[in-house]
């Protein structure tokens, strides 16, 4: 579900899908993993199995890579997860803020899984003035006054939203207005953004929502098959086919 806007074509400029993009990260854990166990060489299979993806879907975004495998062998682990973070621009550090110091925004702040994988947080932000100079997760939190300054001297491209949904379009203007070219939105609003500006969005809700959806669908079926009234379908797992757009993580396009 679109809930946003975000202003780059289907196509990245090297020809990579978005849909493609949106998998690389799927192997990418997947060959984490893999590589954490010193395995050198992966079938495509295998790892399709591993990331929750149909095996030809995977072979095509290789393909996007330049990288087709070695028949009877499979993909070169190590060499797989240097080409996919070179694609992802994983080999650079992406320095983050996170504005909105709340539950959220600690929990986001303590999470250590943004750091192994490149993306240090440079700066935590919150309009609270009791909160100013507090540290959480070792970082002391600074004012929104500061906001502009604080993008500026750590060169920041990428930007958390954590605020209360009222506040949220305004920060993301200032962020944007600062330089910020890179949102991840956890408020439950639609931001308005100008050209240029990436927004994804992340809502726990909806995925539960449409865990909902299925389990009432699930409990239909059942009651429906112990009265004879109709057949059982199945229902589609986490790995199957989701559609001509693949099988995305649960973040959105904005
Ligand atoms: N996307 C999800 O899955 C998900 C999950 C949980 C919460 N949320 C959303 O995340 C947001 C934060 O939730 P929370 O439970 O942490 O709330 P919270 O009330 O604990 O924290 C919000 C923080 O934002 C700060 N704030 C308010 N206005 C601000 C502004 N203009 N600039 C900077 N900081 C500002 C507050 O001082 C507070 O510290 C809410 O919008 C909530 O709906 C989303």
């Amino acid at each position: 579900m679109a809930t946003g806007r975000t202003h780059r074509p289907a196509t990245r400029s090297r020809g990579i899908p978005e849909a493609t993009v949106a998998r690389l990260p799927l192997y990418l854990r997947a060959l984490t993993a893999l590589s954490e166990r010193s395995v050198p060489t992966v079938s495509s299979e295998e790892l399709a199995a591993a990331a929750g993806v149909n095996s030809a879907k995977l072979r095509k975004d290789f393909s996007y890579l330049g990288s087709y495998g070695t028949r009877g062998v499979g993909y070169d682990v190590e060499y797989l997860v240097y080409q996919i973070s070179r694609e992802l621009g994983l080999t650079q550090d992406w320095p983050v803020v996170i504005v909105g110091i709340g539950n959220l925004g600690a929990a986001l702040a303590n999470y250590g899984g943004f750091a192994s994988r490149g993306f240090r947080v440079a700066a935590l932000i919150d309009a609270d003035p009791a909160m100013a100079g507090k540290p959480v997760a070792g970082i002391p939190v600074q004012h929104t006054d500061d906001l502009e300054k604080i993008i500026e001297d750590n060169g920041v491209s990428i930007g958390v939203i954590a605020t209360p949904a009222g506040a949220a379009q305004q920060v993301c203007d200032r962020l944007v207005a600062a330089g910020v070219t890179s949102i991840l939105n956890f408020a439950p609003t639609v931001l308005n953004v100008p050209e240029g500006v990436d927004v994804r969005k992340v809502d726990l809700s909806i995925e539960l929502q449409i865990l909902a959806f299925h389990e009432q669908r699930k409990a239909g079926e059942e009651a429906a098959s112990t009265d004879g009234t109709g057949p059982v379908t199945a229902v589609r797992g986490e790995s199957g086919d989701k559609g001509p757009d693949g099988d995305v993580p649960a973040v959105m396009p904005a």
